[in-house]
């Protein structure tokens, strides 16, 4: 019988444990990526559930859009490694994880995330569950894996199971598809500019601005629709058949995430061959069953810095799997990129165009993430995320503000 070899060389105890974590805000793009300037697409015009009201109806930021701002989260262990992750969540955020979150992390071991994750989650499941609460511990937990990666010296992909696939492939969230497709991506992802307040003239829009990109596009280029929440089964069900001809290949988010029954409804409704997708603004392994197990869509989209972190979306991903469901998550820059190289069910990934044309492709996260890699030819080779943890630095250039301790 060969002697088998098996020292066990990175023990509870030979990690160093957690020391100090730390919360700050930041103001100005980057993870809360709806903060940007004058002019820009992503704030042109867009359809939301706040439509209904004119006043709110061409700025996304009138209403409050970009009001809470980046939550940066900071864990140093007792060797003074530090790990560090970004999200949405401000101040509000921040208090959460001085205040509540922090006593489940300090003195541990980061190793033990997943029991780290279940006292955040049911520590603040009185008051949390969804939103707020849930990007402020997906902020932790990315941290977490952040600083396990450093103290390992390994990237997050190798420790989620390693690389399925030599690259990534993306698809563009912006408002030219066309330029999306000169660059290299494999579709293109638009924003709806007019929901049902906006009645059959609205629609009839929409429709006219699609068949203008189809044209522009070609036939075969992917080409669907963010609708962020703004509308009901009946218009979304009547813009998915009209929009059909010009061969849309998913709508998007169209109604309440709330409404699990609606998005049953919708699926049933639009014509076969068109995917509905949804599930940026739902949160943990409970919120993604029910939109698998009512047959609410065809593909899962969370958001890794709002549905509860890796930790989570390991669970709601396992659980699409084993539902023969694909998990594309919501665009986050190299949290889900770590995330998607190492999934069977997640084949392409989403890269949101930050660039205010968008005319050109920049980092995500900028100008917060120092080394935050971008697609080229709307590809990103797995060996571009070989740096350990998720391989990005805190640009100290970046003024943050701690507003609460503990
Ligand atoms: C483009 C959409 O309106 C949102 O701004 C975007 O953040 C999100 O819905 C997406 O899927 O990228
Ligand atoms: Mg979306």
């Amino acid at each position: 019988m060969p002697h088998i070899r098996g020292d066990a060389s990175v023990t509870l105890k030979s990690l160093s444990k957690i020391k100090h974590v730390r919360a700050f805000t930041v103001r100005g793009g980057g993870a809360d990526y709806h903060d940007q300037g004058e002019g820009h697409w992503i704030d042109n015009h867009i359809a939301t559930p706040m439509s209904r009201y004119p006043e709110y109806r061409q700025s996304r930021q009138s209403f409050g859009i970009n009001v809470l701002g980046t939550l940066v989260v900071e864990i140093e262990a007792e060797d003074g490694t530090i790990g560090f992750a970004v999200t949405t969540g401000g101040e509000p955020a921040c208090y959460i994880v001085e205040k509540h979150l922090a006593r489940f992390l300090e003195g541990r071991s980061p190793l033990e995330y997943e029991k780290i994750w279940d006292q955040m989650y049911f520590s603040t499941q009185y008051y949390g569950r969804k939103g707020l609460v849930i990007n402020a511990i997906s902020g932790v937990d990315l941290a977490l894996w952040d600083l396990l990666g450093k103290l390992r010296q390994e990237p997050v992909y190798h420790m989620l199971g390693g690389a399925v696939r030599d690259e990534l492939q993306f698809y563009a969230t912006g408002a030219r598809p066309d330029i999306a497709k000169e660059l290299g991506f494999i579709g293109g992802k638009m924003a709806l500019h007019h929901g049902p307040a906006e009645g059959v003239e609205g629609l009839k829009k929409n429709i006219a601005e699609l068949a203008e990109m189809r044209e522009r596009v070609g036939p075969d280029f992917w080409l669907m629709w963010d609708c962020w929440m703004a509308l009901d089964v009946d218009y979304a069900t009547r813009l998915a058949i009209a929009a059909h001809e010009y061969g849309l290949k998913w709508i998007e988010e169209a109604i309440s995430p709330d409404d699990y029954w609606g998005y049953a409804e919708l699926r049933r409704n639009v014509p076969r061959g068109m995917l509905v997708t949804t599930g940026e603004h739902e949160a943990t392994r409970w919120g993604f069953r029910m939109l698998l197990d009512m047959e609410c869509c065809d593909i899962i989209q969370p958001d890794v810095g709002w549905c509860g972190g890796i930790t989570e979306l390991l669970k709601i991903s396992a659980l699409a799997d084993a539902k023969g469901k694909m998990v594309v998550p919501h665009g986050s820059s190299v949290y889900s990129y770590h995330f998607v190289i190492t999934r069977h069910n997640s084949p392409f990934a989403e890269f949101l165009m930050m660039h205010p044309g968008p005319t050109e492709v920049v980092p995500m996260f900028a100008p917060q993430l120092l080394g935050e890699p971008v697609p080229v030819n709307g590809r990103l080779k797995a060996s571009a995320l070989d740096a350990p943890g998720f391989g990005v630095t805190f640009n100290p250039d970046v003024a943050t503000h701690r507003p609460y301790t503990h």
